[in-house]
Order: C-alpha cells, then sequence, then structure tokens
C-alpha cells in the first residue's frame, strides 16, 4: 500500500459515527445505496456545524447516511430531502425515527430532484447537498446554486466518479457531467470551490455574496 492510499484509509477510518450512523451505513449496503463515506460524513456534520445550518436540502437521501450525518451536530436544523425510490425513503423514515430526530425536523419528499427543486424557495438553504443521479448533475447544480444562500455552500460527494474523472480514457456520461461542472467552477468568479479527495472525492462549493 502507498503512502497515499495509508492516508487515505486512515482518514476513512479516523471519524466516529454514531449507532444510527452504522445502521443507516450497513442498512445501505445491504440495498445496494452507496452511501457518502466515513469522512465525508464528518466533513458534513462539521460543515452544518461550522455554519450553524438551520435549513438543509439533500437530493438523494438514500436511507439517510448523510442526512443523520448533516443533522448531527445542528440541533434546530430541519432538512428537506428528495428521493425518487419509495423504497429507500420508507427505510429512511424508520432509520430517522430510530435515531430520535422529530419528524418536524424532516421534509422527506418523494419525487424526481429535476421536477421538486424548482420548487423550493430561493436563497433560503445554507447548505445543498447533491448526491443523486450524476448524469443529472449539471441540472441539480444550477437549481441548487438557486436555492442556496449567499455564503451557503453546494456538496458534492462522488467528485472523482470511482476514480475515472483523472482517468482521460474514462468518457462515460457520469463522468463528462462531473468534469463538466469541476470546469464550470473552476472558471467561476461566483463560487469559491475546494475539492478534496476524501472518500470518492468532495467538491465542496460557496456561494460567494452578490
Ligand atoms: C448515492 S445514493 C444516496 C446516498 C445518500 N446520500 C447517503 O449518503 O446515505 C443516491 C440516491 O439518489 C436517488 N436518486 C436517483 N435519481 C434520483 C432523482 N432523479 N431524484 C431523486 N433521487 C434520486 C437514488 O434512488 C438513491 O437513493
Amino acid at each position: 500500500m502507498s503512502k497515499l492510499e495509508r492516508n487515505w484509509q486512515y482518514a476513512e477510518q479516523y471519524p466516529g459515527e454514531t449507532d444510527a450512523q452504522v445502521r443507516a451505513r450497513r442498512l445501505s449496503l445491504e440495498l445496494g445505496i452507496e452511501p457518502v463515506s466515513r469522512s465525508i460524513a464528518a466533513q458534513l456534520s462539521g460543515l452544518t456545524a461550522l455554519s450553524r445550518a438551520r435549513a438543509i436540502c439533500e437530493v438523494g437521501t438514500g436511507v439517510g447516511v448523510s442526512g443523520l450525518s448533516l443533522l448531527r451536530h445542528v440541533d434546530d436544523a430541519t432538512l428537506t430531502s428528495i428521493e425518487i425510490e419509495a423504497e429507500h425513503l420508507r427505510e429512511a423514515r424508520t432509520v430517522f425515527a430510530e435515531a430520535g430526530i422529530p419528524a418536524a425536523r424532516l421534509r422527506l419528499i418523494e419525487g424526481d430532484a429535476l421536477h421538486v427543486l424548482p420548487r423550493l424557495n430561493l436563497g433560503s438553504y445554507d447548505l445543498v447537498l447533491l448526491d443523486a443521479n450524476p448524469t443529472q448533475l449539471l441540472d441539480y447544480f444550477e437549481h441548487a446554486l438557486g436555492i442556496v444562500r449567499p455564503g451557503g455552500c453546494v456538496v458534492v460527494p462522488g467528485a472523482f466518479s470511482h476514480g475515472r474523472v483523472p482517468d482521460p480514457a474514462a468518457r462515460d456520461e457520469a463522468t463528462q457531467a462531473m468534469r463538466d461542472l469541476l470546469a464550470l467552477v473552476a472558471e467561476s468568479s461566483a463560487i469559491a470551490s475546494m475539492l478534496s479527495p476524501a472518500g470518492d472525492g468532495v467538491l465542496t462549493l460557496v456561494r460567494l455574496d452578490d
């Protein structure tokens, strides 16, 4: 194992998780859902704590690993989470209930994010997580930039597309969409971008003040 691989593995094993996160992670894997990695989950918890987030939006609930992480340190935040698969959302409801998160703090919306995102209030979210269909990423991002407040952030896990983004031979649609987003934000004077090698890569974008 190379030094970089050892560093990566250490960073993944380092964060502690709640029992609810551990159970949700196990359930995700049983259902074939890829949850955010442990280091990315810890970054989500830290970001919402740092920004004292009160309104959080998530695209791609899965069964709740990222949702639990987003809410972990912010007792008064509410989570709007969009999921297209009814079964995933049903399991997520149970996961959140067993974690003791009051229903009033959750707005779980079943539907296609491309139909739901345009209905959300503009400029009103502190953090938006994009973790659903990677081929639709650019459309999600356009909406996310509209609903996040100035100074808020948009977080995109899977930024390396399973290692394919840095591989010039990889030309699939999801990889190309991620590359297009990386290029778009790199050129933007309205966004501060941070690309971290945690998990499968995580891109954190801050919407700068208007
Ligand atoms: C990678 S998983 C999300 C994992 C979750 N964020 C976590 O860390 O626990 C992607 C999820 O997005 C959902 N999804 C896929 N396309 C979607 C769409 N167009 N709108 C909403 N959800 C979608 C899938 O059903 C799946 O549950």
